[in-house]
């Protein structure tokens, strides 16, 4: 379990080595496009898993939506100060 500090930290981290088999690092290179689609197939998913699914597979979705906001956010080079700042 983690935090999503945590795991920002985690993989600004895996940007910054670029470890072989990273989906992270695959994801990064594919782009900012590819990032932003990304973004929208999982909020998608999470609307339908609210409508119709389980607690257990919402919060999955979530989890996936909130990992790939993380993406984007490291493929634009934001910090969670320049998100915070908003909240
Ligand atoms: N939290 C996540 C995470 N959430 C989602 N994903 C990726 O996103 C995929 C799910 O979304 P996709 O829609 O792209 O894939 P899918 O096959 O359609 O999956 P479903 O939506 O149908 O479940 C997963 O199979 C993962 O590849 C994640 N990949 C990595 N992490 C964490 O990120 C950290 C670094 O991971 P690596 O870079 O892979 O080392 C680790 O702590 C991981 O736990």
């Amino acid at each position: 379990m983690k935090t999503f500090d945590e795991l920002f930290a985690e993989l600004s981290e895996r940007a910054h080595t670029k470890p072989e088999g990273s989906g992270t690092v695959a994801a990064l290179e594919a782009g900012v496009h590819a990032q932003g689609k990304k973004v929208l197939e999982e909020a998608g998913e999470v609307w339908i898993a609210a409508e119709h699914e389980s607690d257990e597979r919402l919060s999955e979705e979530i989890s996936q939506l909130l990992y790939r906001l993380q993406v984007l956010m490291l493929g634009r080079g934001l910090t969670l100060d320049d998100i915070y700042k908003y909240l």
